[in-house]
């Protein structure tokens, strides 16, 4: 995979995201910056309803800005690619008549050119990796919901995309689960080194997980903050990021005294 480098992979310049709804638009995003550099964990936080979601969205490319533009590698984003792949919060991302293994080479098999012995061996990498060698051949229902959340991150690992973008997929686990997830992403990251976008508006979570935090303002979300935490950091370093960056994201989060629920 990539090494950690200066020029962006990914730039956001002055996007404004809007819905067209019956009668009126609403506006999501408004003329929102940012960059990602290559193995970076950028960590888009902020209120409910700020536009995070529909900011990935565009990143993905199943939304075009009304306003501004996305490049990845210097290339307009037109549409959605295997070069940017999406977990969700949700469990039932994964097909439910396929086994774990087909549910991971699926993502391979579908128009990329992989044949399927190689799709076969990249998902066997790739489950081995979030540790469910075991559970290769069952279904998902059969799994827990971090379980099935480790099946779409082998998933998105398999398709080796250029960036990750993660939209609260630890949000719906119970907090033990979910803080073993946050620790073997963290592990999953040290040994790849890839680039992620990753959306929460827990703070907590921003901290942990982030190389570099960008806090957006309430509806319609603007870039309110951009707080380096450690590009460089690895797992174990993580813990310990810098009480005073914490202290700015609160400022800037509760800074008009919107209503915030951490
Ligand atoms: N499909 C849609 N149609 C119309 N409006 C939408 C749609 N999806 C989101 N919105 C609106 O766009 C704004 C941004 O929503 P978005 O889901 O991106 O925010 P968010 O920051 O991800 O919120 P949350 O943390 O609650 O998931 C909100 O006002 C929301 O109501």
């Amino acid at each position: 995979m990539a090494t950690a480098g200066t020029a962006p992979l990914l730039a956001v310049d002055g996007v404004t995201l809007q819905y067209r709804m019956r009668g009126h638009l609403v506006t999501a995003t408004w003329r929102v910056s940012f960059q990602v550099r290559r193995s970076e964990r950028l960590v888009l936080l902020g209120p409910s309803g700020c536009g995070k979601s529909t900011l990935l969205k565009a990143v993905g490319g199943y939304l075009k800005p009304v306003e501004g533009s996305i490049t990845l590698d210097g290339k307009p984003v037109a549409g959605p690619g295997p070069d940017r792949v999406l977990v969700f919060q949700e469990f039932d991302q994964l097909l439910p008549w396929k086994t774990v293994r087909e549910n991971v080479a699926f993502g391979l098999a579908a128009g990329r050119g992989i044949g399927r012995q190689e799709a076969v061996e990249r998902a066997g990498e790739a489950i081995r990796k979030v540790h469910l060698e075991k559970f290769a051949d069952a279904y998902p229902h059969t799994l827990s919901g971090g379980m099935k959340q480790r099946v779409a991150i082998a998933r998105c690992l398999a398709m080796k995309p250029e960036i990750i973008l993660m939209d609260e997929p630890f949000a719906a686990l119970d907090a033990l689960t979910r803080q073993r997830m946050q620790d073997e992403l963290l592990e999953l990251w040290d040994q790849a080194r890839f680039t992620m976008i990753f959306v929460t508006h827990s703070i907590e979570e921003a901290l942990l997980l982030g190389s570099r935090i960008i806090v957006l303002s309430p509806h319609p979300g603007q870039v309110r903050e951009v707080l380096e935490v450690d590009p460089l950091a690895g797992p174990g370093r993580l813990n310990g990021a810098d009480p005073e960056i914490g202290e700015r994201i609160r400022r800037a989060l509760f800074r008009d005294a919107a209503e915030y629920v951490i």
